[in-house]
């Protein structure tokens, strides 16, 4: 579990992280976005204790992490891949902070069979692909066995095999009752992989929410249904509004897919389609749109 609480941070006169609060859950994947600059990374970096914050605390179950006695045994994360060695091995670097943080060697067999990397593990990390570099990074971050995990943009550079490897095992880490944060921009991946969400803008927080109950909020849903007629002004009533479709579908506004089951029931009118159309996307976009530093103007 991460608590973080009142969680400040100013470069210069810019508050880069501003006034942050909330939980990161065990047992679940934490979702972390927004927008270029938001503030992830520098949240991240003060939750390692590599930033100090101007002002609020960070706690790691329970205590500061900053000053623990083998801080890779309590969390584990992935910053930044590249930040590595370039002429050690991958078994070598990973044997050098086994050895720094009290793990045994034969940990570091087990990390580099995990994460896909044993045929190269005597190959220098410098000339590794960025998909490899990944892949080592996240090697180093489960090498000490931890309860917390922090992935900053894992699957940037990983191919489509290594973006579904990555997923299952978050999903994995988080079942077995560990608490993951993960940072991404790409929606599409966070849909799959999390449960619940952290969205900050401009160092603040804009959600602090369940996946499911994100995209459902003020979504379009799409209706069908077999006797429209009776079934519209119920929806009307519930606080709708429809707009007709051209093919016989409508779309209802305002209205969660229960409360419109509930309105059909009401009118005793059988539903034959009923989809959400707001994607993990969609509802990002919206949710973040001012919070937005940095927009390229349309051509
Ligand atoms: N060491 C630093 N010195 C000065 N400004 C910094 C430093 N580190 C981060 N910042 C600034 O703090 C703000 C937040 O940056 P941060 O990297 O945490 O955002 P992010 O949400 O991780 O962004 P991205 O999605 O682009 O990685 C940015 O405006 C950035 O320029």
């Amino acid at each position: 579990m991460i608590r973080i609480d009142g969680l400040t941070k100013r470069f210069g006169d810019r508050a880069a992280v501003d006034d942050l609060t909330f939980a990161v859950e065990p047992g679940r994947v934490t979702g972390f976005l927004g927008p270029n600059g938001a503030g992830k990374s520098t949240t991240m970096r003060m939750i390692l204790g590599l930033d100090r914050p101007n002002a609020g605390t960070v706690t790691v179950n329970g205590h500061s992490y900053v000053g623990v006695a083998r801080p890779m045994r309590e969390v584990g994360a992935l910053l930044d891949a590249r930040a590595l060695h370039s002429r050690r091995t991958a078994r070598n670097h990973l044997r050098c902070l086994a050895q720094t943080n009290g793990i045994a060697d034969k940990r570091v067999d087990e990390v580099l069979q995990l994460v896909g990397l044993e045929s190269v593990a005597r190959k220098r990390a410098g000339s590794f692909s960025l998909g490899m570099s990944q892949r080592l990074g996240i090697a180093v971050a489960l090498l000490g066995d931890p309860k917390v995990l922090l992935f900053d943009e894992p699957v940037n550079g990983l191919d489509p095999e290594g973006i579904r490897w990555i997923r299952e095992l978050m999903r994995g880490l988080a079942g077995e009752g560990r608490t993951v944060l993960v940072s991404s921009h790409l929606m599409s991946e966070m849909a799959q992989t999390a449960d619940h969400l952290i969205v900050i803008g401009k160092g603040r927080l804009i959600a602090d929410i369940g996946i499911g109950e994100f995209v459902r909020q003020g979504s379009n849903v799409l209706v069908r249904a077999d006797d429209q007629d009776r079934l519209v002004p119920h929806l009307v009533e519930a606080g709708g509004s429809v707009q007709q479709g051209t093919d016989g579908s409508f779309v209802v506004t305002g209205l969660e897919p229960r409360r419109i089951g509930e309105a059909a029931l009401a009118a005793r009118v059988v539903l034959t389609e009923l989809t959400p159309q707001r994607s993990l996307e969609q509802a990002y976009m919206d949710l973040t749109r001012d919070s937005v530093e940095f927009q390229a103007s349309a051509v």
